[in-house]
């Protein structure tokens, strides 16, 4: 039987609360990935428990890597992982997890045998093809084009062009475990711009920090040189994020949240909230490692290009559908292959509570109308769960569908958002 809906909170008076936030999903995924691939064993701290965690430590596993737990939380757990030689015969599940999907598969193409892939129902939707014929172009066979699909080594590595247009992962996958094809690999992105451009950075920072050359320097190039990933002992950052709706909380009450250990300089595209949400109107503070939101129960809209940080639309579009005056968002075409097609879940459920959105070609654009209850699906996307809690702060009777959903990457979202209007 279906849990029944979630009765998202609204706030009476503003927030004032400080929220510590589990460490990001991007971040985690990566550092596990390097550490199963080093050459000795390594630590993995503060590493994200969630769904799409969990799915990474499986394939990792079936792989042929040990990974041991200790210091577990509810929401943060060491990892002690120990590479081994890279095992095949193994079926990975890829939940709905683009990290999972996209980063394991070039692991299986230097396994000793097949190794297949599924995930859940929309994950056979996700887009897969640039990266399964970037596989093929650099010497494993591959038997699908999407999800199922049986990845059977070896690959020898080389250069190889696609259009990453669709997804950075499709580039960051290739590059993480690069360093162990024989021959490396030279990535060549031809086609539209590719989004996420700052999660690119971030695996090639992390692979710099394991000793990896890596040369980035012409636009739309990457090359990666064959050779050891180092063992490292890392400890993740907060996700930046996630940290999108409860910082939105701030502005839709008037009130004050706060997000402590914000880094000083990350990759995490989350940071760019600093800049997005103070156009919308809120006080934004990056205080002796805290950042500081502080709004005034009025927003502003914006006109933004989110290329850069698509995962922060679903959040964006719920405090625009909340604001004083139009917003547009431009440059996420790509977020029609995310856990669902962002773009119409959003404009749908917004207008299902009597909002005023429209889908564009390459984004959103929200007006200001007001809002009423009813129920805001989530279409099994923990952002756009997130968004809808955003929504009901102000408009009551809203009942988020599935807000269990939001274990992809904050299994603690419901009790934590509760915390956040209890701190009162
Ligand atoms: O590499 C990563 O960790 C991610 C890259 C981005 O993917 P896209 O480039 O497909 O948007 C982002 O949206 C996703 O949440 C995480
Ligand atoms: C797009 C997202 O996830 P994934 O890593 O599954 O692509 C996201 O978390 O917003």
């Amino acid at each position: 039987m279906p849990a029944p809906h979630w009765p998202a909170p609204t706030a009476a008076t503003p927030v004032s609360a400080t929220v510590p936030l589990p460490g990001s999903k991007s971040v985690t995924n990566r550092a596990l990935v390097l550490a199963a691939l080093a050459d000795g064993p390594g630590v993995v701290r503060k590493a994200l428990r969630s769904r799409d965690a969990d799915l990474m430590v499986a394939a990792l596993r079936a792989l042929g890597a040990r990974l041991e737990p200790s210091g577990e939380t509810a929401a943060s757990v060491d990892w002690h992982v120990t590479p081994g030689p890279i095992r095949g015969g193994a079926a990975i599940d890829a939940g709905l997890a683009g990290t999972v999907m996209r980063f394991v598969p070039p692991i299986a193409a230097l396994a000793d045998g097949p190794v297949s892939f599924d995930g859940d129902p929309h994950a056979r939707k996700r887009p897969m093809g640039p990266i399964l014929d970037a596989l093929r172009a650099l010497g494993a066979r591959v038997d699908h084009d999407a999800l199922p699909f049986t990845v059977s080594g070896p690959l020898t590595g080389g250069e190889v062009t696609l259009d990453a247009s669709g997804s950075s992962q499709f580039v960051s996958g290739l590059m993480l475990s690069a360093a162990r094809f024989a021959k490396g690999v030279t990535v060549r992105h031809v086609g539209p711009p590719v989004p996420s451009q700052p999660h690119i950075l971030m695996t090639v920072q992390m692979l710099r920090a394991a000793g990896v050359t890596v040369d980035d320097s012409e636009p739309d190039v990457w090359r990666v040189e064959p050779g050891p990933i180092a063992a490292q002992d890392v400890t993740v950052e907060p996700d930046l994020s996630n940290a999108a709706p409860f910082l939105a909380a701030a502005l839709v009450t008037g009130g004050t949240v706060t997000i402590p250990g914000w880094p000083r300089a990350t990759t995490q595209p989350g940071d760019a909230l600093r800049g997005l949400l103070t156009s919308m109107g809120a006080a934004v503070r990056h205080d002796d490692g805290d950042l500081v939101v502080t709004g005034t129960g009025e927003i502003t809209g914006i006109d933004a290009d989110l290329r850069e940080v698509g995962e922060l639309t679903p959040t964006i579009a719920a405090l625009a559908a909340l604001a004083a005056t139009p917003t547009r968002i431009r440059g996420v075409a790509h977020l029609r292959g995310h856990e669902t097609d962002r773009l119409a879940a959003l404009a749908t459920e917004i207008n299902r509570l009597g909002g005023d959105a429209e889908e564009t070609a390459d984004g959103l654009v929200v007006r200001p109308r007001p809002l009423h209850g009813g129920v805001f699906h989530s279409y099994d996307d923990h952002r756009m769960a997130t968004a809808g809690a955003v929504i009901g702060l102000r408009v009551p009777g809203v009942e988020v569908e599935n807000i269990a959903t939001t274990a992809k990457t904050l299994p603690e979202f419901a009790g934590m958002w509760a915390a956040m209007l209890g701190a009162r």
